[in-house]
C-alpha cells in the first residue's frame, strides 16, 4: 500500500544511492517510482517545469509547503544560488524523519532547513526568523490547504512584488478553489504549464506558477 511507501522508499535509497550526490539521488528516486511502485514525489517530467522557474527566477530566499521524502526539496536546492535561503515545511513526522536522511545522504543539510508542523503554524514564524519575504513558493501538499497558505502568505506580508508561487497538482487531484482564487486576483498573474501525473504518462496534471504583483 502507499501507506508505507516513504520507509520502503528510505531502505531501497540506503542500499543503492553514491551519498553526497543530489543528482543520483534524485534519479534514484526516480527509477525507484518508476520500477516499484510511484510515489506522491513531483517526479522528473513536472520537476523539469520547476527547475525552468527555480533557474529563471533565481530566488534567494525560497518556501516548500509538502516536504514528503525530500524530493522536490532536493530538485530546488540544486538550482539555488549559493547565499539563498530555504525552507521546507512538513507536517508529518514519519514523513520529515525519511526527508531528513535523505537530504542528509544528498549532502544538501547546509542548503535546506526543515521545519515540521502544520504550514498555518510555520507560516507567522518566518518574520521572526529573519525573513523578510519569499522570492518562490513551491506549493505542493494537502490540495485544501493551497488558498489558505497563499492568503496567510500575503497576509504575512510575506509577498513581495515579483514573488512567484508554483503550484503542483492544479489538474490532479487538482485544488479547484486555490485556482479560481488565483486566476481571478489582479494581484496575482498566473500560468498553466499543462504536463502529467508524476511516474503516469497517461494522467494530465499541470503546474501553475502566479506572480504577485501587489
Ligand atoms: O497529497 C499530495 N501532496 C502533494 N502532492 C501530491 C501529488 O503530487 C499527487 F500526485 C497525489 C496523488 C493523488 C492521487 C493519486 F491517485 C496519486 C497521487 C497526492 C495525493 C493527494 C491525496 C491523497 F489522498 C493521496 C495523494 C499528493
Ligand atoms: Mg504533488
Amino acid at each position: 500500500t502507499a501507506e508505507g511507501f516513504h520507509l520502503r522508499l528510505l531502505e531501497h535509497v540506503r542500499k543503492t544511492v553514491k551519498p553526497g550526490d543530489a543528482s543520483n539521488m534524485i534519479a534514484t528516486i526516480d527509477n525507484y517510482c518508476y520500477t516499484v511502485e510511484s510515489g506522491m514525489n513531483v517526479g522528473d517530467v513536472k520537476g523539469k517545469i520547476l527547475d525552468d522557474i527555480v533557474l529563471e527566477t533565481n530566488p534567494t530566499t525560497v518556501l516548500e509547503l509538502g516536504t514528503f521524502c525530500g524530493y522536490s526539496a532536493l530538485r530546488i536546492a540544486r538550482n539555488l544560488p549559493e547565499n539563498s535561503r530555504f525552507f521546507t515545511v512538513e507536517f508529518n513526522p514519519e514523513h520529515a524523519a525519511v526527508a531528513k536522511e535523505i537530504i542528509h545522504t544528498a549532502g544538501m543539510d547546509d542548503k535546506i532547513q526543515m521545519l515540521i508542523g502544520p504550514s498555518q503554524e510555520m507560516i507567522p514564524q518566518f518574520k521572526g526568523m529573519g525573513v523578510s519575504h519569499f522570492d518562490l513558493v513551491f506549493v505542493d501538499h494537502e490540495k485544501d490547504l493551497y488558498k489558505p497558505d497563499v492568503i496567510l502568505l500575503e497576509k504575512e506580508g510575506l509577498l513581495k512584488k515579483g514573488s512567484v508561487i508554483v503550484a503542483d497538482n492544479v489538474v490532479y487531484p487538482g485544488s479547484p478553489d486555490y485556482i479560481d482564487y488565483v486566476r481571478n486576483n489582479p494581484k496575482f498573474k498566473s500560468t498553466n504549464y499543462m504536463s502529467e501525473l508524476e511516474y503516469h504518462k497517461d494522467v494530465v496534471d499541470a503546474i501553475e506558477k502566479s506572480i504577485y504583483i501587489g
